[in-house]
């Protein structure tokens, strides 16, 4: 049981650096919409050397954990079932050097904080009873500000900008929050943003001062439920949500975090991308921070912004980036 499950095998290429001792390591994404396991390997040229990473298994599941914010065993099984995976795919022989952590997003950012830390207790436990190894704080939400700096890092790193002056920004819309950031080259940018979404770190022997915000309840499914004025409770009655932006004859519903929605067209007949258009500023007017540098900066936009675009065949699907 030293080698990786045959149907792993392609994904997890330990032949190709056989000589290189192979490192593990297990990350779980507890987002809004979904739990996803990323599952890599490495190896190390030397002692000290930096990793380099040699392959990835992913896999998730629907709903996010934070639909189980009411039945948190149920959600702690869900993250139980995807760890089975790495059980499978990690030789044995470094089950207990290999770390595990889990970082939940802005669907946890939103629940009540006795719901919130319920959650991560029932995960921790997983955690603790499986044969990996689970450092210090390996079960946290990440704050905005993180999740906006990590995109903006990964984006530029991937894209080989993350040395001189030209980075690009980025826009992250998950379900319940979106994120932008970028390297802001302007003083009046860093004159008139408050010092809350000014981010100061160290990278690669650099140091970076980054402008990020993320605004919670207006990534895509929390603001759509926003701008339907949906709550929960409503919801379980079996009520409709109405609004201008559906046609008028139009009745759906629609699961978002284990709860049904009904929605349907206005019955006063009205309907179009003008009263549409106001319907969706009521919850954004006043919110948004909104700097004059970002007019003339490169932007890369990716999660819901990418499937969206694909939806609306604004883009073609990228085969490649979706493997
Ligand atoms: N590994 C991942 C995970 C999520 N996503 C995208 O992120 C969006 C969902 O974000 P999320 O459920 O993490 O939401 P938040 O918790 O960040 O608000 C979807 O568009 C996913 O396709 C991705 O592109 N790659």
């Amino acid at each position: 049981d030293t080698d990786p499950a045959p149907d792993l095998r392609s994904v997890l290429p330990s032949e190709v650096n056989s000589k290189y001792n192979t490192i593990y390591g297990i990350v779980f994404d507890a987002g809004s919409t979904g739990t996803r396991i990323h599952i890599y390997t490495f190896h190390q040229r030397a002692a000290g050397s930096p990793l380099e990473l040699d392959g990835e298994i992913f896999e998730s599941v629907k709903p996010g954990l934070s639909a189980y914010a009411n039945q948190p065993e149920k959600g702690a099984d869900a993250v139980l079932s995807l760890l089975q995976l790495a059980q499978d795919a990690v030789p044995s022989s470094h089950w207990q050097k290999t770390p595990l952590i889990l970082k939940a997003t802005a669907g946890f950012r939103l629940l009540p904080v006795h719901q919130a830390e319920g959650l991560l207790s029932e995960v921790r436990k997983v955690f603790n009873s499986s044969p990996f190894l689970v450092p210090e704080n390996s079960v946290t939400i990440l704050d905005g500000t993180d999740e906006g700096i990590l995109a903006w890092i990964t984006v530029n790193f991937l894209t080989g900008r993350l040395h001189g002056d030209h980075s690009v920004g980025t826009l992250d819309l998950g379900g319940a929050s979106t994120q932008i950031t970028f390297l802001p080259l302007n003083k009046a940018t860093l004159d008139e943003t408050p010092q809350e979404s000014l981010a100061s770190f160290e990278l690669f022997n650099s140091t970076y001062r980054l402008y990020t915000r993320s605004y919670l309840g207006l990534g895509l499914k929390e603001a759509r439920l926003a701008v339907l004025e949906a709550s929960v409770s409503v919801a379980q009655q079996e009520q409709t949500f109405r609004s201008h932006c559906f046609p008028p004859a139009l009745n759906g519903s629609w699961v978002f975090s284990g709860v049904t929605y009904r929605y349907g067209g206005h019955s006063d007949g009205l309907t179009g991308f003008h009263l549409c258009y106001s319907e969706v500023q009521r919850i954004v007017v006043g919110k948004l921070h909104q700097v004059e540098e970002i007019r003339h900066s490169p932007f890369y936009a990716f999660s819901y912004y990418y499937d969206r675009a694909v939806d609306s065949s604004l883009i073609g699907e990228c085969h490649v980036c979706a493997a």
